[in-house]
């Protein structure tokens, strides 16, 4: 019962936060379009960090700028992105424009000057990576700072779950992301290959970032992938489910998949193919350790982490353990299964830079931390560094090639000034 109170009370602080006074020195932000995630990343968290004001968005058309501005009380509406970049108002830009967009505005955000959080997937592929996440204006003095924004690394949950197993113990890795068909319509931006859509792009790039970071090298084969195209007429260049097969360096294997538009699973599949699948509606990880044989006993680990995408809503990470028994001729003659559960809403320990509360979504433990970067200051310590988001892109790019599709289109815009 006090379980079920916990997660009311927290997915209703979660939305309605307290507002906290803002101190002296804020970061004023601006958004690059009215974007529909922009509320969860940015303005909600926005109102419990005393350091930051969403002060200014733009739209491609005005009226829609200013709609949403009056919704969500920013109050300077720009007419263009442009002109928002280049606010002197303006010290950060959000980045949640559709992800063919985000090398161009990001680039450009930069070069105005702006510290740049910019969504997952970071660009589209691994030259635009490259170009701006080793860019001479990152390593000028006072360079600003710019963030991909992989939220799920910056919650406790996530901290906590890779300590729970060492790295060079592990036998297989396990991600399954997973949509129901009709939650985005196909005419969806993360279908529109135009717009570097697609569901690798997508559910993927989490499948993909949390692959690297628990195993925590690149893959040295991509050893199988597939992709189910969008159906016709829509532009088939872009998948709605792709699936992978990888092999590391230290022998482990992963198998991700990542499903936009999940259907069927039910029982009678003549009839139910075409339902959407509701099953696996929580993105789920799951890390296999080798056996730890001590004479007749074995024993194995299995880690499991139910909505690692969204920790704050609800999750849980169970650690199964399994002791086998076997006899001389080597016959299983007992079996014991121990699982614990775990859940981790806020930082264990008290160190210092370390900052939450239960009802902290994963963006606004970003936040936390962009902040505390453009601030120079330590905070948790969790951030995903340039070369990691020019990996990742590596890593998607390998994973496309080897399923014979097309990467995504690289920017008209793409800066060759660079290394
Ligand atoms: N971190 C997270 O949990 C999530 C991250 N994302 C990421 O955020 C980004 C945006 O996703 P989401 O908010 O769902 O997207 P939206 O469909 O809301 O699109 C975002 C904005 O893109 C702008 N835009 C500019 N050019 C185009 C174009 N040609 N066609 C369509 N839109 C255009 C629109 O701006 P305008 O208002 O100017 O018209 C729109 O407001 C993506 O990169 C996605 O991967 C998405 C969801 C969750
Ligand atoms: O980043 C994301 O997280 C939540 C999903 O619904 C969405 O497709 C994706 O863009």
């Amino acid at each position: 019962m006090s379980s079920v109170i916990g997660f009311v009370k927290r997915n209703y602080t979660v939305l309605n936060p307290p507002t906290v006074a803002k101190s002296g020195d804020v970061l004023r932000f601006g958004i690059l379009g009215a974007a529909n995630i922009a509320p969860m990343g940015i303005i909600v968290p926005a109102k419990t960090h005393p350091e930051v004001i969403v002060a200014a968005v733009a739209a491609r058309d005005r009226k829609k700028a200013e709609a949403y501005a009056k919704k969500h009380q920013i109050p300077i509406v720009h007419d263009n992105y442009d002109n928002l970049i280049n606010d002197p108002s303006l010290d950060c830009i959000y980045n949640p424009l559709p992800n063919g967009l985000h090398y161009e505005w990001t680039i450009k955000a930069l070069k105005a000057g702006k510290h740049v959080l910019l969504e997952k997937p970071s660009v589209s592929n691994a030259t635009e990576a490259k170009s701006l996440f080793r860019h001479p204006l990152l390593s000028q003095p006072n360079a600003p700072v710019l963030l991909e924004a992989f939220h799920y690394r910056f919650h406790p949950a996530w901290q906590h779950f890779l300590t729970l197993f060492e790295k060079e113990d592990i036998e297989h890795v396990e991600v399954v992301n997973k949509l129901f068909a009709g939650m985005f319509p196909l005419k969806d931006i993360r279908f529109d290959y135009s717009l570097s859509g697609g569901a690798l792009m997508d559910f993927g790039t989490y499948a993909i970032s949390t692959v690297r970071q628990i195993i925590g090298s690149e893959p040295v084969a991509v050893t199988s992938a597939r992709v189910r195209l969008v159906p016709e007429p829509y532009d088939q260049r872009a998948e709605s489910a792709a699936y992978a097969s990888y092999e590391f360096p230290n022998g482990a294997t992963a198998d991700i998949t990542a499903d936009l538009y999940a259907k069927g699973g039910y029982w009678l599949p003549a009839l139910t193919k075409n339902w959407p699948d509701f099953n696996g509606a929580l993105p789920t990880l799951t890390v296999k350790l080798k056996g730890k044989t001590n004479g007749l006993n074995t024993s194995g680990k299995v880690i499991t982490f139910h909505n690692y995408m969204g920790p704050w809503l609800y999750h849980r990470i169970d650690i199964a353990t399994v002791t086998e028994t076997k006899d001389q001729q080597g016959k299983v003659v007992k079996s014991d299964k121990k699982v614990e559960y775990k859940k981790v809403y806020k930082w264990e320990t008290t160190e210092e830079g370390k900052k939450g509360e239960d009802y902290w979504a994963t963006y606004r433990y970003q936040l936390e931390e962009f902040v505390n970067r453009v601030k120079g200051r330590k905070g948790s310590g969790v951030w995903v560094d340039p070369e990691d988001s020019i990996r990742q892109m590596e890593m998607v790019d390998a994973t496309y090639e080897k399923a014979k599709r097309p990467l995504r289109p690289t920017s008209a815009a793409l800066d060759t000034s660079g290394p």
